[in-house]
């Protein structure tokens, strides 16, 4: 129930405006009763055949209570909708929020598909907190309210009787929904996040899935998620269907009880007449509209305090990063020195960097090498704050990187990595994402300078879900000119040529070469290719700097990076 708590305190700010919504639904369903009281008494009363005057005082409220209810519902869906809307708009940006410091540490265990159920599905759901869960049953308390009034200046016996029959549609009838249907919506809704995640791999996996025949089993996986969703549906339909037909019962069991107990006193004449009867009558019968769906209400509750589980859980998380309180500016010397840095990822034993000190001089550019999980990445990844390290440090300008805004510590270190997301969006879009500010001109320029000048008339032109339309050698180049437009004063490579063939890898790299020139450069790589650039190199096992030097002093030598070099090149001899 907390969780529902929380998600009611959410809807704080906009209390008036509901406690207004379910006042004015209240006074449609008053609207409703009234015009079905003045109707029946209209035909009653004209039955007696009257002079037209005695009836003037019912047409005019069935004329009244004809267009106001009309004018109580439009207004009624409108605030109610309204306050929908932006508690939704409200959630989503938290969401986002929340979501957007968490990347890529804390969302490491959540699957895509589950995550955009949660950003979509599950938010949509809670549109329902204020219009199946909050509104109704209010409305349907201040209806009890009004028939024990309007019966009980009639017949006290007529108000008890409605009473009772209010009290069992309205609590009755949910908490028998409540047992039938328990587990039903989270359940629809884990087959619905189930069907997602598998959706959303079959659409990225597709290829593989084809390639080794996994396509019919992934497929058999949607379709039983499928099926378990449908089965739930079904059973929900009937439950509906259920407490729908029980509140119908309900509403004639009022009716025949209320006449079977008012009927002998016409006969008497002692307090009721005919046309008061059927005025009742009506009355009974329209009162139980606002009780339909408060069955509905109860599996809300449980649908919107599991979707609020899951987006508490992704609110609540604590982000791998945090910016300081008052970050420092980043500094324009920018010698950086790494101090004794280990490093181990959650859950797991083995330290990933064990004591790492070195240290590059600005406008150096250096090289990292080192067989596959010897924590090369794992470099870049604690100088961009991906991660953190509790043990040791990275200092640039003799400040530890912590103490910069992370926002701004990024803009300051220009990465390419091995795989560069391109987003479905034009080249424009994927290129000012480094620089939202860029004209078309600097874009051009930065496109030239990349090696895709023939890309500097093709601005709009769309790159396909994951810049499929571009090759692999072009997809590095657009990275290289996002870097071009970051004006970064540090740069860091992380395999950033790795999956290119060898005549696009020797292009790009001439490319990184020239605009790498006059800034500090970090190579991240296994494949030793034109070491002699670099004015130091720093080869790293098993988290550890084990040899450092020039090529030739490595060469010279007769450890890890020989041999790795001789292997390499062996090979492509071969
Ligand atoms: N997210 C993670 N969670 C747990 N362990 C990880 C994670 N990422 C990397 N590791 C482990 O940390 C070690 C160093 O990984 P890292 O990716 O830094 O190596 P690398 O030298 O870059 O390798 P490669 O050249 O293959 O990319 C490896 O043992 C790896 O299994």
């Amino acid at each position: 129930m907390k969780t529902f708590f929380r998600l009611v305190a959410l809807v704080k700010p906009y209390l008036w405006w509901m406690a207004l919504a379910a006042f004015i639904g209240f006074a449609t369903t008053g609207s409703g009763i009234g015009l079905l009281m003045t109707s029946a008494y209209i035909i009653a009363k004209a039955a007696l055949q009257p002079p037209m005057v005695a009836l003037q005082v019912g047409i005019a409220g069935v004329r009244f209570f004809g267009l106001a209810r009309g004018a109580f519902r439009y207004a009624e869906r409108l605030i109610s909708h309204n306050i929908t809307f932006k508690i939704l708009a409200k959630l989503r940006l938290w969401f986002y929020d929340a979501i957007e410091p968490l990347a890529p540490a804390r969302l490491m265990h959540f699957k895509s598909g589950d995550l955009l159920q949660r950003v979509v599905d599950d938010i949509q759901s809670l549109e329902n907190i204020y219009t199946r869960v909050l509104g109704p049953p209010l409305t349907a308390l201040l209806v009890t309210a009004l028939m024990w009034f309007l019966l009980g200046s009639y017949s006290v016996s007529a108000a008890m009787i409605i009473l009772c029959f209010h009290t069992l549609a309205g609590i009755g009838v949910p908490i028998l929904t409540m047992q039938l249907s328990r587990g039903i919506s989270v359940g629809i809704m884990k087959h619905k996040a189930e069907e997602q995640v598998l959706a959303l791999d079959l659409i990225q996996g597709i290829g593989e899935l084809q390639l080794y025949g996994n396509l019919p089993a992934h497929l058999a996986a949607m379709q039983s998620a499928e099926t378990g969703k449908l089965q739930l549906q079904r059973k929900n339909a009937v439950i509906e269907g259920l407490h729908e037909s029980l509140t119908g019962l309900l509403m004639n069991g009022a009716v025949i009880t209320i006449l079977w107990t008012l009927i002998p006193s016409i006969s008497s004449g002692a307090t009721a007449n005919g046309i008061a009867l059927s005025v009742i009558t009506l009355a009974v019968m329209a009162s139980f509209e606002p009780f339909l769906p408060l069955p509905s209400t109860i599996k809300h509750i449980e649908a919107d305090q599991h979707a609020g589980e899951r987006l508490f859980e992704i609110l609540d998380a604590k982000p791998e990063t945090i910016a300081p309180a008052n970050p420092i500016p980043f500094p324009s010397e920018h010698a950086i020195q790494v101090k004794r840095l280990s490093f181990t990822y959650p859950g797991s034993t083995a330290k990933a960097l064990d004591s790492l000190s070195f240290s590059v001089l600005p406008g150096e550019h250096i090289a990292i090498v080192g067989p596959s999980g010897a924590g090369k990445s794992t470099i870049t990844a604690l100088f961009m704050r991906f991660w953190n390290s509790r043990e040791g440090c990275i200092n640039i300008g003799g400040h530890n990187i912590t103490l910069f805004d992370p926002e701004e510590l990024r803009r300051n270190i220009a990465l390419v990595s091995q795989k560069t997301y391109l987003f479905a969006e034009t080249i424009r879009e994927n290129l000012t994402l480094a620089a939202p500010g860029a004209t078309d001109d600097d874009l051009k320029k930065a496109l030239t300078a990349a090696g895709l000048s023939h890309f500097a008339s093709k601005l709009d032109e769309w790159c396909g879900q994951h810049g499929m339309k571009l090759s692999g050698g072009e997809r590095q180049r657009i990275a290289i000119a996002r870097i071009l437009l970051q004006r970064a004063p540090i740069m860091i490579l992380d395999e950033a040529t790795a999956n290119l063939d060898g005549i696009t890898e020797k292009e790009v790299t001439e490319t990184l070469t020239a605009i790498s020139a006059g800034k500090t450069l970090i190579t991240i790589t296994h494949r030793l290719k034109a070491m002699e650039k670099y004015h130091r190199i720093f080869v790293l096992e098993k988290g550890k700097i084990v040899e450092q030097g020039v090529h030739s002093e490595l060469m010279a030598g007769n450890g890890l990076y020989r041999r790795m070099w001789e292997l390499q090149h062996m090979t492509e001899l071969g």
